[in-house]
């Protein structure tokens, strides 16, 4: 069974567990309880594979033995970032976020992290108020070659589930590229036996 590890990250109050429940059981409950940080887990069923998802919702409240963004980052396949509309401030931190995965994970070698970072802009309903141009996340994903979303866990079901279901898409098509790339294939194998098993021959 292929194991996924999601972290959905963001600053305070932008909707992160909102997000997660409402995938998880469809609804929007208005509150959350978030006292501590926690992973939601779920088992999917993604182009005829089993998955075992894990979601990890970070408590934005500090606390002793609360692990640090660097450990999340590390920890993770893939991540979802997300921010308010209505907070600008929310869209500088996911800004920065959005860099710092991209400076840890490539400085791990991890390079298929284009596909892996999600930019999310959440709160929709509220674009009466909105401090975020839709256009300028635009620009911020293209510039971090990450994939952008707008939209609403108060309204959108579907919109939010989607997201999920790609991000375990994405993981799971790299985590078969990276299988194919360290297991040779059959034909491969033999020519690579052919050459250097000649070579021990004559030495
Ligand atoms: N209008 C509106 N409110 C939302 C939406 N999503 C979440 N909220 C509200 O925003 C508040 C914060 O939501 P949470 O899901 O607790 O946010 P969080 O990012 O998990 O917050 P922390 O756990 O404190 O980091 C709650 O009052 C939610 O009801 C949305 O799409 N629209």
């Amino acid at each position: 069974m292929n194991e996924i590890k999601v972290a959905v990250l963001g600053s305070e109050g932008v909707g992160k567990s909102a997000l997660i429940v409402r995938f998880l059981t469809r609804r929007f409950i208005g509150e959350y309880a978030s006292s501590s940080e926690c992973i939601y887990r779920k088992r999917l069923s993604v182009d005829g594979k089993q998955i075992n998802l894990q979601l990890y919702d970070p408590c934005s409240q500090a606390y002793e033995g609360r692990s640090t963004v660097n450990e999340q980052i590390q920890w993770a396949h893939g991540f979802i970032v997300v921010y308010d509309i209505s907070d600008r401030s929310s869209f500088l931190t996911a800004k920065a976020i959005v860099h710092l995965i991209r400076e840890l994970r490539l400085g791990t070698g991890k390079r298929n992290v284009d596909s892996l970072i999600f930019l999310v802009g959440n709160k929709q309903d509220l674009c009466h108020m909105r401090e975020v141009r839709r256009e300028e996340a635009q620009c911020l994903a293209a510039e971090c070659r990450c994939q952008f979303y707008e939209l609403s866990a108060a309204e959108h079901h579907q919109e939010v589930a989607l997201i999920f279901f790609k991000m375990v898409q994405n993981a799971n098509v790299g985590s078969k590229a990276k299988e194919r790339r360290r297991r040779p294939s059959g034909s491969m194998a033999k020519l690579i036996n052919n050459v250097f098993g000649k070579r021990r021959k004559s030495v």
